[in-house]
């Protein structure tokens, strides 16, 4: 099956992405008229969607996702599942979100497979685990820069938990994990500074392990905690017995993993750039079905941004960001919300922006966030590179960024296949006319539909009418629709 590989694009100032010919058309930021008024409804969470798949594969029985994501990441994780042996199938909702997913877990889970895990974190992190649970070897690799993120602990604390994997030494895709039916799993020490992920995917599988798992992280810090918190959840919530005895040590028993059928909630995260907008632009944005508790990290959008200025409410399931378009500075430290922290330093470059009284804009120091170099890219890099290009004043610290008081000009925003570094791009050019994204196809990763719901945004009334789910599917893509045949292809109908 194709699926569609999202590419650095042709110059590289910072070194750090892939250069690939097959380059997308760059996507020019549109500017708004005035001040948003609009609803923007979401498709599922990655996290959710991710974990979920892993342990309806690995559940006593068939079971039943409904509304998940359906996106690059989403389709990688379907078709490594599928390809060691699980039956997963689409069902249409008809009412026009994502399909839901039927999930029948294999008999015997079998390798003598390859999976590519594209750019895709939590492909690379949660599937290995499965695969050692596998009989047969199971090839991993995924896109050129994936083979420069982080694996090193994943696989030494899997040999030490018996698994038997080959690789070339470098602590990286690609390997090969050769699996025998079972692991006996036990106590395993690893160091999860650069990636929460690293704990996740071996207490997501870990039930099914002979004696369980009990991780104990020996690194200095330890990014994306809610993430973790959210395996546990989604674990006990199937009835394993999860549990963290003590500050960075986690506990799984041994045994069933219960089917279920599982609503997955909407991508708080991918509402960053959207809820962003109103702050920069004015006016309101709202993003409907919002979780009233939830394990996302999306949901500390409710504290972070009104530190840039505006407001922030709940309205029973209705978020609304509302600001004037006057953006402050801020000092944020927010290491669990890494994944949020393109959007912020977006948001950071906007309040450096000279005031239209002449006044200069505000300095802002956003840290704790050293993992996002290991993202999709080095994003500080990445992010620094890209401000500088269009004329603003950032530098990288060695866990963070500052930005500080420049005018921005018009040109080209490299995304280096990243998808927050491509909306990042957009919500730059929001305000800054003649902004281009060179690859605004890498948003397929979550959110294939993402042009479409931001010109919504900025051309669109409060109507409830987007919630018929017409802009939320998947396969309403517009400049992703590359992948369209990749995503239907993969996904299939029951
Ligand atoms: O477990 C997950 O679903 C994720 C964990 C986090 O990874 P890091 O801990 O590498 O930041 C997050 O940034 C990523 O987008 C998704
Ligand atoms: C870090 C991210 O992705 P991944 O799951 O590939 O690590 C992200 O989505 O911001």
């Amino acid at each position: 099956m194709f699926i569609a590989k999202h590419s650095r694009g042709n110059d590289d100032p910072t070194g750090i992405g892939e250069v690939d010919d097959d380059a997308a058309v760059a996507w020019e930021a549109p500017v708004p008229d005035g001040a948003l008024d609009a609803t923007v409804p979401l498709p599922g969470s990655k996290s959710l969607t991710g974990r979920e798949l892993i342990l309806s594969a690995l559940a006593d029985g068939p079971g039943v996702l409904r509304a998940p994501l359906r996106s690059r990441d989403a389709e990688l994780m379907t078709e490594a599942l599928r390809s060691l042996g699980t039956g997963i199938t689409a069902e249409p909702r008809g009412d026009g979100r994502d399909d839901d997913l039927r999930i029948v877990p294999a008999t015997e889970l079998s390798g003598s497979t390859t999976i590519d895990c594209g750019l895709a974190g939590t492909v690379m992190r949660f599937v290995p685990p499965v695969a050692a649970l596998a009989l047969g070897p199971t090839a991993f690799d995924g896109d050129p820069y994936a083979r420069k993120r982080p694996m090193r602990p994943v696989l030494d604390a899997l040999r030490a938990l018996g698994a038997d994997i080959a690789d070339d030494g470098r602590g990286a895709l690609p390997f090969t994990v050769h699996g025998t039916g079972s692991l006996r799993g036990g106590r395993v020490e690893l160091d999860a500074s650069l990636s929460s992920q690293f704990v996740s995917g071996l207490l997501l599988s870990a039930a099914r392990f002979d004696e369980g798992v009990h991780v104990v992280h020996t690194g200095d810090r330890l990014p994306s905690v809610p993430h973790i918190e959210m395996t546990l959840d989604v674990l006990r919530a199937r009835g394993v017995e999860a549990d963290s005895p003590a500050p960075g040590e986690w506990r799984v028993a041994p045994g069933p993993i219960a089917a279920r059928e599982v609503e997955i909630e909407p991508d708080l995260s991918n509402a960053a750039p959207f809820l962003a907008a109103a702050l920069a632009v004015g006016g309101r944005v709202t993003v409907p079905g919002w979780p009233a508790s939830t394990t996302q990290v999306g949901d500390q959008l409710r504290e972070l941004l009104p530190a840039f200025g505006g407001e922030v409410s709940l309205d029973g399931d209705r978020l609304t960001v509302s600001g004037d378009g006057v953006l402050r500075g801020v000092e944020l430290h927010v290491p669990e919300a890494g994944e949020l922290a393109p959007t912020l330093v977006g948001l950071a470059a906007l309040a450096a922006l000279p005031r239209p009284d002449g006044t200069p804009g505000e300095s802002s120091t956003i840290t704790g966030i050293g993992h996002i170099r290991h993202h999709e890219t080095d994003r500080i890099a990445a992010l620094v590179a890209e401000i500088r290009g269009l004329g603003g004043d950032a530098d990288e610290l060695e866990d963070g960024i500052v930005v500080r008081p420049a005018a921005l000009h018009a040109g080209l925003w490299h995304a280096y296949a990243d998808h927050r570094m491509a909306t990042t791009g957009a919500l730059i050019g929001l305000l800054v006319p003649g902004v281009q994204v060179d690859d605004i196809g890498s948003t397929s990763k979550t959110l294939p539909q993402f042009t479409r719901l931001w010109d919504r945004m900025l051309g669109s009334g409060t109507s409830d009418e987007k919630l018929d789910g017409s802009d939320v599917a998947g396969n309403g893509l517009t400049a992703a629709a590359d992948i369209l045949s990749g995503l239907l292809g993969g996904f299939g109908r029951a």
